[in-house]
């Protein structure tokens, strides 16, 4: 049991969190090591375990991420753009591979990830489900088969707590979509459309999202032309799944050469 990896899981309280800590626990190929909260967040002190509700499991949740990275292999971190920004610096400096499921990162915190993992494994996704990745797949080999006939819609739906908009597994399919057609995502997204937007523009790669209720991930890519449509989607009714992913990205960054890397990488597709 010693010898197995040991994993950090920040924002333990939270949706993915909390999924992340029992998926580890149960795996038996991993060791949780820490447990991170934000500094004022009422878990913090406590054991994750009986705080999430269950029987103790040694663990007490801490808002000190460097001294829980320290005793770290891997840090899998589902929290905040600018929490996730700070993250890599620690991680790197422990040197733990740094599995990242947070979306909305904007140019910035990218540019921030970029140069934790020249110095550690940084392996970052929008989605860690295997389903996505492979549907990320299709979506390029369909584009790459279909000329701009096909009208490229991408329609996302999630829980009402989710903050960003489009999710990341949008932009991933979006990002996939435009490199099957051989362009460039930033000028071909159509994002939110509202009011009097005219025609629809022949090559545009659109984007729409519902929010509501307790929607885990739905993402469906539809390619419409005159008189047919091919849509292929993807349901997420679990969070084990991404849990799942980010727990063989943490095992799989062991040994790996300092860079940043997907799942694509992970699941070797
Ligand atoms: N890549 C993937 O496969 C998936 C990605 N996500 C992404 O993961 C992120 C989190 O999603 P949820 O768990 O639903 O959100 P959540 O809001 O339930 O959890 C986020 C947690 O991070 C904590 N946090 C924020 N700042 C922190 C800091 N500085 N230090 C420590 N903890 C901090 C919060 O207190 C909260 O407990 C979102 O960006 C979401 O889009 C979610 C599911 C799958
Ligand atoms: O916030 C979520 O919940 C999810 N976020 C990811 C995204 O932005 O695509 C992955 C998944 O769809 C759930």
């Amino acid at each position: 049991m010693a010898d197995l990896p040991g994993i950090v899981v920040t924002g333990a309280s939270g949706r993915m969190g909390q999924m992340l800590v029992r998926t580890i626990v149960a795996s038996g190929k991993a060791r949780l090591v820490g447990a991170v909260e934000r500094a004022g967040h009422d878990w913090v002190g406590r054991d994750i375990g009986a705080a999430m509700g269950g029987a103790a499991i040694g663990v007490a949740v801490t808002d000190d991420p460097l001294e829980a990275f320290a005793k770290a292999q891997a840090v899998i971190d589902f929290t905040a753009p600018a929490a996730t920004v700070e993250f890599a610096a620690l991680a790197a400096q422990a040197r733990a591979v740094h599995v990242i499921g947070t979306t909305g990162l904007e140019a910035a915190h990218l540019a921030k990830i970029d140069a934790a993992a020249r110095h550690a494994v940084v392996v970052r996704a929008g989605n860690m489900s295997l389903g996505v990745n492979l549907l990320v797949r299709l979506t390029q080999k369909i584009a790459a088969a279909l000329d701009e006939d096909w009208d490229v819609e991408i329609v996302e739906a999630h829980h009402r707590m989710k903050v960003d908009a489009p999710s990341g597994t949008a932009l991933m399919l979006g990002r996939a979509a435009a490199e099957g057609r051989g362009v460039d995502l930033d000028d071909a997204m159509d994002s939110g459309r509202h009011g009097i937007t005219g025609a629809r523009k022949r090559g545009q790669i659109g984007f729409a999202a519902v929010r509501g209720g307790d929607i885990v991930g739905e993402h469906d890519v539809i390619f419409a032309a005159d008189g047919e449509r091919v849509i292929l989607r993807h349901v997420a009714t679990d969070r084990a799944i991404f849990a799942r992913g980010a727990l063989r990205a943490a095992l799989w960054g062991q040994g790996q050469k300092p860079g940043q890397y997907d799942m694509m990488d992970v699941l070797g597709l």
